[in-house]
């Protein structure tokens, strides 16, 4: 199958790329020959006309992002060069833009294609965690629509290192562009205009979750979680901050035994014992801040702080607190666990669906590293203001500093 060239390319503004996409136009030949270009992270907003952005040759089409939809104003957009030598009969499909979400799908039916397939589907998105799911169910529902879709993925071509920074840091993975080649494109028109709300139906006695941990901590979520919907509740479960730091830099040695100790990356200066706040496993423990960032958009009692401690040594009770902030009858109560003192975790005697009991997988509970007691200490005094408000904003002593 002969397929068409499509450049994709990450351009962090469109508008000052114009004068570089032009000369490449003229002199690069894969270049003007393409039958597509796709640019991500446009940064176009409607104060920019389409006659700035015009390539001789090429039709475009943008979706430009939506700051009261998207709940962020800068970054983002999509947008599609047709070449005209390739296909002129081009219609925007759809444009998807939420917190978790943004994708723009488009149709092109080329003046030849050398096979029985007529349209070409070229969407792009950019979402966290959430929106890939809606993403991938879109895809499983196209899928079944469509049994002889050709789905092709272009990926931006990335360095060794960049794809391990990306290993490390889940929530920023790259964005593919996705290319469907199909016969008729009427039902998937059809599908996509159906498919508008991206949010699953939560039907009566139903409650959608979703579980990502660093939403606490990443900056822009409140509002985005915010603008999907104020009415969400947040449930979060903490720690203290000083255990907490060394099981995140347990985990890390777990996968990357050559790191530094975990002193060196504590400290910014050791002798003066100045606590490298920029280090993330010390970061994620300064809750109040945290906390601080969620309330100026939700308020205090749409959020649920669960203790680790507790969740160990009473696993009930916290699991009631849970319950009945979700306005559940309890039904989780203490005859559903055990205590494994082996694992040192409580388990479920039964779990759902099967008659025999479910613990804690393997990475729970791993052994910390020993720290020396002074390192210990010093991290406790660092985080104690910091628990202390904690404990005054959410009205609950969490008991880390006894
Ligand atoms: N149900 C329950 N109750 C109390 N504490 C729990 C529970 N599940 C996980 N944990 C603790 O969380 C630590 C690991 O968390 P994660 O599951 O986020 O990370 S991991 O990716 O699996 O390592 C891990 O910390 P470590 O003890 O340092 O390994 C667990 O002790």
């Amino acid at each position: 199958m002969v397929l068409p060239c499509i450049h994709l390319a990450n351009l962090r503004s469109l508008p000052n790329k114009m004068d570089e996409l032009l000369l490449l136009s003229q002199t690069n030949k894969d270049f003007s020959n393409s039958a597509a270009l796709c640019f991500t992270e446009s940064w176009l907003n409607d104060a920019i006309p389409d006659n700035a952005l015009n390539l001789p040759g090429f039709q475009l089409l943008r979706a430009d992002r939506v700051t009261e939809s998207a709940g962020k104003s800068r970054g983002g957009g999509t947008c599609f060069y047709i070449n005209e030598r390739w296909c002129t009969d081009v219609t925007a499909l759809k444009k998807m833009c939420c917190p978790s979400l943004e994708a723009f799908f488009i149709n092109c039916k080329p003046f030849y294609s050398p096979w029985e397939f007529s349209s070409f589907i070229l969407s792009r998105d950019d979402f966290m965690w959430f929106g890939r799911k809606i993403y991938s169910h879109i895809f499983t529902a196209l899928e079944t629509l469509y049994t002889d879709l050709a789905e092709i993925c272009l990926r931006e071509s990335r360095s060794e290192e960049e794809d391990e920074e990306e290993e490390e840091n889940a929530v920023c993975e790259d964005n593919p562009i996705f290319v469907l080649v199909l016969r008729d494109f009427s039902r998937l028109q059809d599908f996509l205009k159906t498919s508008g709300d991206l949010m699953p139906k939560t039907l009566e006695g139903q409650i959608t979750m979703e579980k990502t941990p660093s939403y606490f901590v990443t900056r822009e979520a409140p509002a985005r979680i915010y603008s999907m919907s104020r009415s969400t509740k947040l449930i979060v479960v903490v720690r203290d901050p000083v255990t907490r730091a060394i099981s995140d830099y347990t985990q890390t040695l777990s996968k990357k035994p050559g790191i530094p100790t975990f002193e060196s990356l504590t400290f910014k200066n050791r002798t003066t014992g100045l606590i490298d706040t920029s280090w993330s496993a010390i970061q994620i423990g300064i809750y109040a801040k945290h906390l601080n960032n969620w309330l100026q958009f939700f308020p205090m009692q749409q959020i649920l702080f669960v203790s680790g401690e507790r969740l160990i040594s009473d696993p009930a009770g916290e699991l009631g607190r849970v319950q009945d902030f979700l306005g559940l009858k309890r039904i989780i109560t203490d005859k559903h666990f055990y205590f494994n003192k082996t694992k040192g975790f409580p388990c479920l005697k039964k779990a759902e669906g099967s008659s025999k009991p479910h613990c804690l997988g393997k990475t729970k509970g791993r052994t910390h590293p020993n720290i020396k007691p002074e390192v210990v200490q010093r991290l406790r005094d660092f985080y104690r203001p910091f628990n202390m408000k904690f404990y005054q904003m959410t009205g609950r002593i969490f008991g880390w500093d006894d």
